[in-house]
């Protein structure tokens, strides 16, 4: 991922990096300017150095400055860009693949980890400024001495070495924080979403605040602390180097030579100048490795994020005469509980101007079977035959345009997207809906979505209505309407939609309608075991 952002981002990313070096290497041109200050006679020669001195200061601030804007620039660009990578991945997401991922680990990719790349170019100026510093002080050192200068790079040599395999087990704790720091992202959701079961029983509050919350909170706070004391335990390690090296430059390398005092002058104020960048960059190190173990862990959610390929429908599927699944399968495997659901074969036809009911006990896959008929989940085997034609996995992407749906977890987005002018026929429905007072459709958006769930299931079901699609599924729409809203749900809007030519799949328990449907099917343990065409109340359903 790292590559590729610098790929993306090569130009800004060259002139920020000379900018940097550029700092670094006036710092070096200032420490010689100070070194021959300090050994130069007061006099007009010296008051010259004044110039060239503060020249090359200023260059600096404005050098370094410019680095900074630069770099953080190329952060917040990265960041957005990681932000849009994911995101449109997420969309594109095969959704079954999308509901095995789940939400925190997706989370926390587009926050904490985007947060850790960026961080990655913000501390890089400093990083490269104190880098190019060091370099010239070394080099400056060469010049003062090759021997001083040989030991100097034996000791860098030896502090990367050890930081290299310290780093490699920090990494392991910094690993584990991290996938713990994702579970805690569905912790937090809990927090908030389940605000109402924790305060209305304490037991449940107390075991998930010990037993889950604080326990994974406590697994971040732990890993992380260990991992990072050994990356700082590891500065302490490179700055032991640097300070053994000067002792023996000082007392055993420089010995007895000719202007010892001058010699000494030299090489303390080349190791003072260069200790601060040094450690610094010691200490920088950490977040290069951070950003790059989060880099790592993007690569591999995006790579779990597969997009699948869009191609148009077969010939002649764009007007919609019949559905069909051929021996359709799906499976669902809970590996925790060891538990497995299968549906299928199953072998279902809907006509164009159909409204049939699905009917069965709880878990026994209507929704499921919704979502294969929508094309939301893939089929393990068998066939959705389009207008007689076969639908390909490629294929269902534009399939899904087929379908108007309200799920019993629908999400409620704002504005209506159906490309025409819709708050007449909006607030026509809201009114039928007696939703006229609370809520208005205006400039193709409702106005409020602060309501109750049943009215802002009815939203739902408006937004849905108003897409106007050759196929609906409502799944179990009319649970939580009381029975006015029932009424006008199964006597008025889904007979109207019949006649408007739409084929209609609800899920549904309400038997007191049953009577409305053209085909009433019956499914149980994924299997369907019944179907009835023109239900009545006293009939039974007989098995296929
Ligand atoms: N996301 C999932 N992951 C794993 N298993 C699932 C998932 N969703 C449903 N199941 C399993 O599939 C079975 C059928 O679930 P489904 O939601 O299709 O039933 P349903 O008939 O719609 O139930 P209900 O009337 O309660 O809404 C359930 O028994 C459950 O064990």
């Amino acid at each position: 991922m790292f590559s590729y952002l610098l790929q993306k981002s090569r130009h800004l990313f060259i002139a920020a990096a000379c900018f940097s070096v550029l700092a670094g290497l006036a710092n070096v041109s200032l420490i010689s300017q100070i070194n021959h200050a300090i050994n130069t006679p007061w006099g007009p020669s010296f008051l010259a150095l004044a110039w060239p001195f503060a020249g090359t200061a200023v260059l600096i601030l404005l050098l370094q400055s410019a680095s900074h804007i630069l770099f953080e620039r190329l952060g917040q660009n990265a960041e957005a860009h990681l932000k849009h990578y994911i995101c449109s991945k997420v969309m594109l997401t095969d959704y079954r693949r999308l509901e095995t991922l789940g939400g925190p680990r997706i989370q926390s990719a587009l926050t904490e980890h985007c947060e850790k790349v960026k961080r990655f170019f913000v501390v890089m100026p400093q990083a490269m400024v104190n880098a190019m510093t060091v370099l010239g002080c070394l080099a400056y050192l060469s010049w003062l001495s090759w021997q001083v200068f040989l030991l100097a790079v034996l000791v860098i040599g030896l502090g990367m070495l050890g930081y290299h395999l310290v780093h490699l087990r920090a990494i392991r704790h910094i690993n584990l924080a991290a996938q713990a720091q994702d579970g805690l992202h569905g912790m937090f959701r809990a927090l908030v979403d389940g605000a109402k079961e924790l305060r209305l029983n304490r037991a449940r509050a107390g075991h998930f605040e010990q037993k889950q919350l604080h326990p994974a909170i406590e697994v971040v706070r732990r890993e992380r602390i260990f991992g990072m004391s050994i990356f700082y335990l590891s500065t302490f390690w490179g700055s032991f180097l640097i300070f053994g090296f000067i002792g023996l430059v000082l007392f055993a390398l420089i010995g007895d030579v000719p202007d010892r005092g001058k010699v000494v002058t030299g090489f303390a104020l080349v190791f003072v100048y260069m200790m601060t960048p040094l450690e610094a960059l010691l200490i920088v190190l950490p977040e290069f490795n951070l950003a790059k173990v989060s880099s790592r862990h993007i690569d591999e959610i995006s790579g779990e994020l597969q997009a699948a390929e869009e191609q148009a429908l077969p010939v002649g599927g764009q007007v919609f005469t019949s559905l069909a699944l051929r021996q359709v399968c799906h499976r669902y495997y809970n590996e925790a509980a060891g538990d497995m659901f299968a549906m299928g074969p199953i072998n279902l036809q809907l006509n164009a101007g159909e409204l049939v009911y699905l009917v069965g006990g709880n878990g026994s896959g209507k929704t499921t079977l919704a979502k294969l008929l929508t094309g939301l989940y893939r089929a393990e085997s068998g066939e959705i035959i389009l207008n007689g034609h076969a639908v390909n996995a490629d294929q269902l992407g534009a399939y899904r345009q087929l379908f108007g749906a309200v799920f019993s977890d629908f999400h409620l987005f704002d504005t209506l997207l159906t490309g025409q002018d819709v708050d007449a026929a909006g607030n026509a429905l809201l009114v039928r809906l007696q939703l006229q007072h609370k809520v208005t459709v205006k400039e193709g958006a409702f106005t409020t979505q602060a309501l109750s769930q049943g009215q802002r299931k009815r939203l739902a079901l408006v937004a849905t209505y108003l897409e106007d699609r050759p196929i609906y599924v409502f799944d179990e729409w009319a649970a939580d309407q009381d029975p006015t809203f029932k009424d006008v749900f199964y006597r008025e809007l889904l007979p109207e939609l019949k006649a408007r030519g739409k084929t209609v799949l609800v899920i549904t328990h309400d038997d007191r309608y049953f009577d409305l449907a053209d085909r009433v099917i019956h499914l149980e343990q994924g299997q369907i075991v019944g179907e009835k065409r023109a239900y009545r109340a006293e009939d039974q359903l007989s098995l296929v």
